[in-house]
């Protein structure tokens, strides 16, 4: 289990971004964080993944802390910023991924590439790839690993239609056998669609958290996109948009 325990984070400009998140994800369990622009999401992932250092709180998984080696083996990353060596060809960049962890599966490698039909592309150089083919790139080294969890931002930006729908299939298959994904996204269609549960963040603070079934029967709603802007509190700002946009 993947477990966030009252993580905070306040940056140097004294900005807190997260405030005493708590958040635990079971095994084969997608659970998806959501929240407007500036919420705290990349923030969460960024201290999950110890890519910055949180203020206070902890995260294990099954009981190891995030800067030991044994939670980093078992962790994959599919970041939203498209940051790739760009010199490297595909092929090259899956070996560099690959070295760096001990239980890469050459086969899963072999069928990704299959299903993201990167075969040819992977002996090109990364700076000749558009974006679609990044992600494809990314989604490929994080699914080729043997890990419990995911962390999955905005795993669908840039992607074709063919390329989201694999990737969702792909998602709910790991799920399914046994793993773990946390997505952040703002396509809340997609984790109406896919999510086990969702948390909802508002200024840094977990506003909601449930499943989606539940979440729309305790605010009395219709989908969580109206769930989502009266948790965050986007309603009264959403009412004066109506009328700027009616007088437009
Ligand atoms: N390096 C930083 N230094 C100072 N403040 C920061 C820094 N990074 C983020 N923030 C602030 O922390 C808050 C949360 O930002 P964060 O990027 O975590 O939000 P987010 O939910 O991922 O946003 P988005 O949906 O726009 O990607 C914002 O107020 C942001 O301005």
């Amino acid at each position: 289990m993947l477990a966030i325990h009252q993580l905070s984070k306040r940056y140097k400009n004294n900005i807190w971004a997260v405030q005493d998140f708590d958040l635990s994800i079971r095994a084969n369990e997608l659970v998806a964080i959501a929240g407007p622009n500036g919420s705290g999401k990349t923030s969460i992932i960024n201290c999950l993944l110890s890519i910055i250092d949180p203020t206070s709180g902890e995260v294990h998984l099954d009981g190891h802390p995030n800067d030991s080696h044994e939670f980093k083996q078992r962790i994959a990353y599919v970041p939203d910023e498209l940051i790739l060596p760009e010199a490297l060809t595909g092929s090259e960049y899956l070996d560099f991924v690959t070295s760096m962890y001990e239980h890469a599966n050459a086969e899963k490698r072999k069928n990704l590439i299959e299903l993201f039909d990167m075969k040819a592309a992977l002996n090109e150089p990364i700076e000749t790839y558009s974006h679609g083919m990044k992600k494809k790139t990314q989604l490929i080294a994080a699914f080729m690993l043997k890990s419990s969890v995911v962390i999955m931002d905005e795993p669908f930006r840039g992607l074709d239609v063919e390329a989201i729908i694999m990737t969702k299939k792909l998602m709910s298959k790991y799920v399914e056998k046994d793993g773990s994904i946390l997505l952040s996204t703002h396509d809340l269609m997609a984790a109406e669609n896919m999510c086990d549960r969702i948390a909802i963040l508002s200024k840094g603070k977990k506003v909601a958290e449930g499943t989606v079934a539940d979440l729309k029967k305790e605010h009395g709603c219709a989908n969580l996109e109206e769930v989502f802007m009266k948790v965050s509190m986007l309603s009264d700002r959403s009412a004066r948009f109506e009328k700027i946009i009616e007088n437009f």
